[in-house]
């Protein structure tokens, strides 16, 4: 019997805690309130800065949207940030990612005020995941732990195995799981043996950005298996790294894409930008 871990129901009902929550600091005087860079149009961030308009909403977080072309220049991108640094009302800074190749991606995340990163992508943020006592964790990674712990899925001795390697979602995950006494695989594009490796594992993370590249051949009878690709297949249909059909009646629990990890991404965005309101505005 293999259990959908439903990111979408979990999403919704952490949602909806955080909108009581929201209107309890609201009679303490104190609004929540996060600011969205984007820069350029692509595509895919912009749906994903909807979908976090929509949670806001619901949640009755303010948000605001500060859009700009392709071609600003790395300075003026630094002044605007530096201007909601400044700006008491603002609680959270997220400057999505990717930035255009003109633009020094580390020096806008360090540029941020540590407190109001949201993200947990700051260096300062980052190391303090490292010692174990982060106020910021990054969203994804954060959103697939509440996932676990949602699930009663039992991480302490068990193998686990992150596929891929990125800052924002790989790296921090498998700290992650680390804190909760995994003992954690870190494979990438230069790992030998990948599906082997893979198939010895309890737990799997795939965060390749790759579809179907997790395969039957990857996963062991009973393994947990977290999904968080977000591609899009030759018809354009939003897919994720692991071939679900083959996958799922071999798993025990498995996320899907979508109503998996992406509604859980924002939950953990929406949530952290409470926990900064709380931090700037009670203490
Ligand atoms: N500074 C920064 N912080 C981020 O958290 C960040 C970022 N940059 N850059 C891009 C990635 C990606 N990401 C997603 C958010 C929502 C969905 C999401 O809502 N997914 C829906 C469907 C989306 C669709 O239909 O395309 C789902 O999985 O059900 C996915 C992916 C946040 N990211």
């Amino acid at each position: 019997m293999t259990t959908l871990i439903n990111g979408r129901q979990l999403a919704d009902s952490m949602q909806e805690q955080m909108r009581l929550e929201v209107e309890k600091l609201g009679k303490q005087n104190a609004f929540p309130a996060l600011v969205v860079f984007l820069v350029g149009d692509d595509p895919a961030s912009k749906t994903y800065i909807k979908n976090k308009e929509i949670a806001a909403q619901k949640i009755g977080i303010h948000t605001k949207l500060e859009h700009y072309p392709s071609d600003i220049s790395e300075e003026k991108l630094l002044i605007e940030i530096k201007k909601y640094n400044d700006d008491p009302h603002y609680h959270g800074i997220l400057v999505q990612l990717p930035l255009p190749e003109h633009i020094d991606e580390e020096k806008v995340l360090l540029n941020i005020d540590p407190k109001k990163d949201v993200d947990g992508f700051h260096p300062i943020n980052m190391g303090k995941l490292l010692s174990g006592k982060a106020e910021a964790i990054p969203c994804t990674p954060y959103g697939i732990m509440k996932m676990f712990e949602s699930y009663e899925i039992e991480l302490s001795g068990k193998n686990a195995i992150v596929i891929g390697r990125s800052n924002i979602v790989g790296k921090p995950m498998a700290q992650l799981l680390l804190a909760k006494n995994a003992t954690v695989t870190m494979a990438h594009s230069y790992t030998k043996n990948l599906a082997a490796l893979a198939k010895q594992a309890d737990i799997i993370v795939s965060a390749v950005g790759i579809g179907n590249f997790v395969t039957k051949e990857f996963v062991r009878k009973g393994a947990v298996v977290i999904d968080v690709g977000m591609n899009r297949d030759e018809n354009g249909k939003l897919i994720g790294d692991v071939k679900f059909d083959e996958v799922e009646p071999i798993a025990s629990y498995i996320t899907p894409v979508p109503k998996g990890v992406g509604p859980m991404t924002i939950t953990m965005l929406m949530q952290q930008t409470i926990q900064a309101c709380k931090r700037q505005e009670l203490s």
